[in-house]
């Protein structure tokens, strides 16, 4: 009876059934390295699996051998390489999709945030979430107004088995903006920036880059997925009638990013669409107030009194607009109290 054999014993046996080399005769542990292998060159390639049929060969090298230079894989590699620039716009600017005006116009407004906790305890909040704003703001490209920084600070915090200075960064933006290399990149910067601000080495910092995509992002009540739709569906003009009776569909037709300028309130500064994670690592002039660019910083006198509900700020700017006595922005290293490193 043919019982079947298990993979090393058809391997085994496929290795010692070269009756056609003149090696074969000899034993395999009398060979000499060069003989054993000059054995197994002139060996057919073993069968790996049981039962009598023989697999194809395996011509695909290991993971992590060389590619290969012959035409057949160089077609392949091209084709991989197509696929994943395909992967890459889809990731940013999603699958399939075509990267409309009314995207570009909502995207201009994304918002990119940072949750920061720590057990290091901050004396100067305000200097640490500002300092830490505008360097978030140089990372991603995005006005300071567009980067939102929340701070816990002294937090019991147990980290890599020690209670010694740490801290977790979460990072909460669109995912084209957090792709693989741009955040390799802002990696090793926003560290550095906590070592200096915060005092804390890249060791005992973690970060984390939360994509977030567009269907799971609100602001004014809306996703901003929702708000894309609605600007499409807005951009659409109605089709000229072809004939009397005819259903008087709209056209769905795209206008562009200028046409859309019509849709912005007019207090809402034009988006920047730069691209991230390009610019040199110099910090933005920073403002004497901040959420005021550098040349309105100047003219603008520090706010008295109670805050007011006088004009309308966009939702980020109130962070900065503080009452009390940090108003000042005094760039410099944060002081901290207690156990920083
Ligand atoms: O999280 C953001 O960056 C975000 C959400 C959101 C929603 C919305 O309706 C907008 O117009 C902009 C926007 N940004």
């Amino acid at each position: 009876m043919n019982r079947p054999l298990s993979p090393v014993t058809a391997t085994k046996n496929a290795l010692h059934s070269t009756k056609s080399s003149p090696l074969s005769a000899t034993p395999a542990s009398k060979l000499s390295f060069a003989d054993r292998k000059a054995k197994k060159e002139n060996t057919p390639p073993a069968v790996l699996v049981e039962g009598g049929r023989s697999m194809r060969n395996i011509e695909r090298p290991p993971p992590g051998d060389a590619p290969r230079r012959d035409g057949k894989s160089r077609a392949k590699t091209d084709l991989q390489r197509k696929r994943s620039a395909i992967d890459f716009f889809g990731d940013a600017f999603g699958v399939g999709e075509s990267n409309s005006a009314a995207k570009e116009r909502v995207r201009g407004d994304a918002i990119v945030t940072a949750e920061v906790k720590t057990n290091v305890i901050i004396s100067d909040e305000f200097t640490f979430i500002t300092e830490l704003s505008y360097h978030l703001s140089t990372r991603y490209q995005r006005p300071v107004s567009s980067i939102v920084v929340t701070l816990h600070h002294g937090a019991c915090m147990f980290f890599g088995g020690s209670f010694d200075a740490a801290y977790i960064m979460s990072i909460f933006a669109l995912p084209s903006q957090l792709q693989p290399t741009t955040n390799k990149r802002n990696a090793a910067l926003i560290q550095k920036h906590m070592e200096e601000a915060l005092g804390v080495m890249p060791e005992r910092g973690l970060l984390r880059f939360v994509p977030t995509p567009e269907e799971n992002t609100a602001h004014k009540g809306k996703t901003m997925a929702g708000e894309i739709d609605e600007l499409e569906r807005m951009c659409s003009s109605p089709a000229p009638p072809t004939e009397v009776g005819g259903s008087g569909m709209r056209t769905g037709r795209k206008l562009s990013v200028k046409s859309l300028a019509s849709f912005r309130p007019p207090s809402v500064p034009v988006p920047e669409l730069t691209p991230p994670a390009s610019a040199d690592e110099t910090l933005p002039p920073i403002p004497a107030s901040p959420g005021l660019p550098p040349a309105d910083a100047e003219k603008v006198k520090p706010e008295e009194g109670p805050k007011t509900a006088k004009r309308k700020k966009s939702f980020v700017a109130t962070i900065f607009s503080r009452s009390g006595s940090k108003k000042e922005y005094k760039p410099g290293l944060t002081t901290i109290r207690g156990e920083g490193s």
